[in-house]
């Protein structure tokens, strides 16, 4: 049989490096494309020497289209603007879509769940395996407890990041949500300053710290009246969330059109 082709968006980014690099090791699949933002440096370069190998052949391109329409599937983690655009087009032209992108919109959102009416989508604001089964441990956590327990998420990433709350932080504050049975948006605490009162019941917060090279850190905290519990995840590799990623894609092949999340692609759905 032959190799599954996939493309990666933002090819020399921190992720798009670490997926080439994966998918060059693993059997099975091949890069077939990589893209860049126009006007971006890294266009006209080999993308196996952007991303510390041997040159590959495949030059990092800003013209997705070509490349898109002789592809099974694009490994996209972007910038929201960006994948939303590449939605559009992996929509026309059938192929899975694994999103990993984070700081999408609610109007980005709904952009993306329009375009899997033709295409696979599967996007996640963390890939790996460790998260996705903490945000399971979370929701079921969060059903068993009431109110009294202040639920508190604590993340911290490296200094280059552009969005918060992270995607995780979401994903799990999401997942407390759900275990709960309350609706996020209007209970969410996601900035705190000056005078705020205090803190009110029932709500999910967030905190945000950024700094050095942390490839990303979170923390679930129920905290109550003499004790407290934690649940912790620390990545210290970006090779998890591209292990997740090439799973979803490969996961999405032959699968009905539809809006997947990682927890779909690992089982975890029922949990
Ligand atoms: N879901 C998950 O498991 C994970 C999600 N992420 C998320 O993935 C995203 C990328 O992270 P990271 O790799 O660290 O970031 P980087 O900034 O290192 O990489 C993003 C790349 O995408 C490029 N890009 C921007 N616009 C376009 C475009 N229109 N077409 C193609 N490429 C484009 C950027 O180019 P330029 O710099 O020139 O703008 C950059 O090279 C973030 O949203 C991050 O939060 C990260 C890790 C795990
Ligand atoms: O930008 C990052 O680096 C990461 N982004 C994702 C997020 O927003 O949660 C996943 C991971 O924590 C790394």
């Amino acid at each position: 049989m032959a190799d599954t082709r996939l493309v990666v968006a933002g090819a020399s980014g921190r992720m798009g490096q670490t997926l080439i690099r994966l998918i060059a090791e693993t059997p099975g699949v091949v890069l077939s494309g990589a893209i860049e933002r126009p006007g971006a440096p890294a266009v006209g370069q080999d993308s196996g020497k952007v991303a510390g190998l041997e040159p590959n052949g495949v030059l990092i391109t800003d013209d997705p289209l070509s490349l898109l329409t002789a592809a099974e599937g694009i490994i996209d983690f972007t910038a929201p603007s960006a994948t939303v655009e590449l939605a559009a087009l992996a929509a026309q032209m059938r192929i899975v879509h694994v999103i990993g992108t984070t700081g999408l919109s609610k109007e980005d959102f709904a952009r993306l769940k329009a375009a899997s009416r033709h295409a696979v989508i599967v996007q996640s604001g963390n890939m790996s395996l460790g998260v996705n089964l903490l945000a399971a441990v979370v929701k079921r956590v969060a059903r068993s407890l009431d109110e009294d327990f202040d639920i508190e998420i604590l993340e911290m990433h490296h200094n280059r990041k552009v969005d918060a709350p992270s995607g995780t932080a979401l994903l799990l504050g999401q997942a407390a949500a759900d275990g709960r049975g309350i609706d996020l948006d209007g209970h969410s605490d996601r900035v705190r300053d000056g005078h705020t009162g205090a803190r009110e019941k029932g709500h999910i917060g967030f905190a945000t710290l950024r700094g050095g090279t942390v490839v990303g850190e979170h923390t679930v905290i129920f905290a109550s009246e003499g004790e407290r519990i934690e649940f912790a995840h620390k990545a210290e590799s970006r090779v998890i969330f591209a292990k997740g990623a090439l799973k979803a894609a490969i996961w999405g092949f032959g699968r009905k059109p539809g809006y997947y999340s990682m927890a779909d692609v690992l089982g975890l759905a029922e949990l």
